[in-house]
């Protein structure tokens, strides 16, 4: 069937139009059309949705910052932010405009809906003085012409537990198991501790919380997270710093023990919490191995143990990805790994307001960065920008690719000095 939408033409102002077609009208949801806007979303992500979906999905809905595209009184297109902040470089975190739920109906796309919902959710969130906006992107080639790079990665971990022998004693800790009313209460203050100096980690709301632990939760999901154990860890003095939530797959082979403990989360305020953790999860009974996603690509698991090799990566992708839109205050708020003064030009081609050349005055205690007329060291695009930011994706990779502009012979060296940090970026939470 030919869609009755006419081919496109270019988007005109804020309101995408086409030739002889509807005007699709790009705007703020109201309370009364958030159970539209859920379904929209949940169809454009390949879903369905009901009355519990909805309602589970209300609380975090801000219609303020929720956009909806409408063909007529369809909604047909979604987009969301919500404020936050995020651990950066040095110790410090940044506000930042998460941004989440971004669909467009399967007969809408490629029509540039996706465009003018960037267009205005970035509009707002510059409006609103927020450094930073990220995301998870779903496909890699979506978010760069926006302005977005490639910031966090993850890894996923597969250990075989009876060849795993721990290096050295595991620190003591007394390990408790808990319920998901009790790690709602517990959780949430070993999570903050643990994501001082991790920069990439986004702090987590109440609401988020709510939904992890079951509290506000759509059946589907609490089926999922009635599965799992949780594993608290204790320091001699009794504090808390780690925990675990697990599951078990598949435990038997005949009568051959042959089970997959997952870690759904593992984290920890301390290196001791995450050894005695670590242990706890590779001595189960009944489990021959264990697998991690959602971990740092510098875990320090291959330390732990005798023979490092049994901790296997097997994949690692980009995960948050970043968008500067104020560069003198993002990057006058990081810590940097060096000394020294760059020239830096900004190709923002979605935004070519908020490029430009800026000069950063930095040292691992602070920086001070303000726009400059003086001549650039080096021209980058705003989404390289976005990916070197946290730290953990070196400029001189994205230059070996030809896309930087060295102008100073050495200032691409220079910027990985200033920018790289250890540890690199991580981000536990999906949003
Ligand atoms: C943060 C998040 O929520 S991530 C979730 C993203 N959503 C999904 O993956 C759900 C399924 N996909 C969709 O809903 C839609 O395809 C979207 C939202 C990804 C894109 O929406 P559209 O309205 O089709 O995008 P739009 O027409 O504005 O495309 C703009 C450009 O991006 C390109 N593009 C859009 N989506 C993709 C994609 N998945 N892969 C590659 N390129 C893409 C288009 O080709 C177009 O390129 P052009 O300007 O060179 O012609």
């Amino acid at each position: 069937m030919p869609s009755r939408l006419p081919a496109p033409k270019p988007v005109s102002g804020r309101l995408p139009v086409w030739s002889n077609g509807p005007v699709i009208d790009v705007r703020t949801i109201t309370d009364e059309e958030i159970p539209a806007y859920v379904a929209a979303m949940r169809t454009g992500f390949a879903g369905h949705a009901d009355e519990e979906a909805i309602e589970v999905a209300r609380p975090s809905i801000d219609p303020d910052r929720t956009l909806a595209a409408f063909d007529g009184r369809q909604v047909v297109g979604t987009a969301r932010a919500f404020a936050s902040d995020m651990t950066i470089p040095g110790d410090r975190t940044i506000p930042v405009a998460g941004v989440t739920n971004v669909t467009v109906l399967p007969t809408h796309r490629r029509r540039g809906l996706l465009t003018e919902m960037m267009r205005q959710q970035l509009d707002d969130v510059v409006a609103r003085g927020e450094p930073l906006a990220v995301l998870i992107a779903a496909e890699a080639p979506i978010y760069g012409r926006f302005g977005y790079g490639a910031a966090v990665w993850r890894a996923t971990l597969r250990v075989d537990s009876r060849a795993a022998a721990f290096a050295h004693p595991v620190p003591a800790r007394t390990l408790e198991m808990v319920d998901l009313p009790t790690m709602r209460t517990v959780a949430p203050s070993v999570f903050e501790a643990s994501r001082a100096g991790r920069p990439g980690a986004l702090a987590r709301s109440e609401g988020m919380w709510d939904r992890r632990c079951g509290v506000r939760a759509a059946a589907e999901e609490l089926a999922e997270l009635r599965k799992r154990f949780h594993v608290l860890a204790r320091d001699d003095a009794g504090t808390i710093d780690g925990y675990m939530s697990y599951d078990h797959r598949g435990e038997w082979d005949g009568m051959r023990p042959n089970g997959t403990l997952v870690v759904r989360e593992l984290c920890a305020a301390s290196p001791d919490a995450a050894a005695a953790l670590w242990h706890h999860a590779l001595t189960m009974d009944w489990c021959v191995r264990v697998e991690a996603d959602d971990r740092p690509v510098d875990d320090g698991l291959p330390w732990l143990l005798r023979d490092q090799r049994q901790v296997v990566t097997t994949d690692v992708t980009d995960f948050v990805w970043v968008r500067v839109l104020d560069v003198p205050a993002a990057l006058s708020a990081r810590g940097y790994g060096s000394t020294d003064r760059l020239v830096i030009e900004v190709d923002d081609r979605f935004r070519p307001d908020l490029g430009g050349r800026v000069v950063l005055d930095a040292s691992p205690v602070g920086a001070t960065c303000e726009p400059t007329t003086e001549a650039p060291d080096l021209t980058l695009d705003a989404a390289h920008l976005g990916a070197i930011y946290l730290g953990g994706t070196p400029l001189s990779r994205i230059a070996a690719a030809g896309r930087v502009r060295e102008h100073t012979p050495g200032a691409v060296a220079r910027a990985d000095r200033l920018f790289l940090h250890s540890p690199a970026p991580w981000c536990s939470t999906w949003f």
